[in-house]
């Protein structure tokens, strides 16, 4: 194992009715509180009405800011930093799933920075402030509730760059799998997609001596495989939601990378050039790609694949090689995610290879690609072959 340090500051509030512990997690009474969401989900299933009765006992004078879009726009960032500066915000409370977080961690830097908040997503000046933010989360996904990362689109460039600093992990996140009843179908497909890939990502490192950490994804991604079609058949299953709220905030909260290198994200930076250009679920994007990059780097080296192949999918290896061993763990997780209902090829958004140059481009838009593998431009771009 490596050596490392296990941080993480946020207060997880999980289980039905954890909205009634808001006023005690604000700390102070009234706070100009920022309420920041989607496109209104949470006003058809009762989550804004809990969260504004919440904030009546904190005495919080309420400002909102809704609209904010799935892969969420630095312009809607520039709103909310708008809104926090000329009303003097105290806290930011995002109501939403991944994108309403990034969104409001983008806002929550923005609003201490007199400039353009792109300077500080590009690195191009320093993130030194930022303002506390809170999370009711509404979809299973992302981990975005119990992590310092977002990622955030910048349309008139195109690009959709991830980010992070130790100034924007939540101070709280209450997690309540009821408010996740009404997510439909294809979203909880493409959670269920976004939290294992999530898993995967860590799983595959190059740190040596790391079976508790392994085991502990092994454990999760099983759990995710026996889920995930229980829940899609019913989606109001309290057991079943539950489950999957746990399994993608765990995915992503720093947890699986104790003690290895942090694993290979090149996958996300794949989906995040993808998304740049065509606007696609993240999810969606994923399922596509992951099974094809497993299939592309078990070619130098199955034995990672060949791990997750037996231990995870319960392939039998006897008289096989490595590679057949491999090759069949990375099938079995493209058939899991068909069978789901997941897409498995880019042509399901019609998407062709038009764009390849200008994705292998913004995929390399900060460098190393991948660290189990370090892709070059080559190695995405038959990545993306494969894909097509
Ligand atoms: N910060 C991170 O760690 C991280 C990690 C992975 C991905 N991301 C980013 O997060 C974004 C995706 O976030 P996401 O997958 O959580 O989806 P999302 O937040 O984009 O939401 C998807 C859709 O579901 C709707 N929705 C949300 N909750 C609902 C509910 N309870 N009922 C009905 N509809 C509901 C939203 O309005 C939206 O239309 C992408 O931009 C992705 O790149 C961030």
């Amino acid at each position: 194992m490596n050596t490392f340090l296990q941080y993480n500051p946020t207060r997880l509030l999980f289980g039905e009715n954890q909205i009634e512990q808001l006023p005690e997690e604000l700390g102070e009474k009234n706070l100009k509180v920022l309420v920041i969401y989607g496109g209104g989900s949470i006003k058809k299933n009762g989550v804004y009405d809990n969260v504004m009765r919440e904030l009546n006992k904190a005495e919080a004078t309420v400002f909102e800011l809704s609209g904010v879009e799935p892969n969420p726009r630095l312009t809607t960032v520039q709103r909310g930093v708008d809104i926090c500066k000329s009303e003097g915000i105290d806290f930011l409370l995002a109501v939403g799933g991944g994108s309403v977080i990034d969104c409001t961690k983008a806002i929550a830097i923005g609003a201490k920075y007199d400039g353009d908040p792109w300077d500080l997503i590009t690195q191009k000046a320093p993130i030194e402030a930022a303002l506390p933010i809170g999370t009711v989360l509404t979809l299973a996904a992302t981990g975005s509730e119990m992590n310092n990362v977002s990622v955030i689109s910048n349309w008139e460039t195109k690009d959709k760059l991830g980010w992070g600093s130790p100034l924007v992990y939540p101070k709280f996140s209450v997690l309540d799998p009821t408010y996740t009843y009404s997510v439909p179908e294809n979203q909880t497909i493409y959670g269920i997609v976004d939290s294992m890939s999530h898993a995967l990502e860590h799983y595959f490192h190059r740190t040596n001596n790391t079976p508790m950490i392994d085991g502990f994804i092994e454990s999760l991604l099983r759990t995710a495989i026996e889920t995930g079609p229980k829940l899609l058949e019913d989606l109001q299953s309290f057991k079943h939601r539950e489950t999957m709220m746990y399994i993608s905030t765990t995915a992503f909260n720093g947890t699986l990378m104790n003690g290895t290198d942090g694993g290979d994200w090149a996958t996300h930076r794949i989906e995040h050039a993808i998304s740049a250009i065509y606007d696609i679920p993240h999810g969606g994007g994923l399922a596509i790609l992951f099974p094809n990059w497993l299939e592309h780097v078990l070619e130098d080296d199955p034995s990672r694949v060949k791990q997750l192949a037996v231990n995870v999918f319960g392939i039998d290896d006897t008289g096989k090689s490595d590679r057949e061993v491999a090759k069949e763990g990375a099938q079995a997780l493209r058939s899991f995610w068909n069978s789901l209902g997941a897409p498995s090829r880019l042509a399901d958004y019609e998407i062709d290879d038009q764009e390849f140059d200008a994705i292998v481009e913004k995929t390399f838009i900060k460098p190393g690609v991948g660290t189990y593998k370090e892709l070059d431009p080559e190695n995405v771009r038959d990545i993306l072959e494969r894909s097509k």
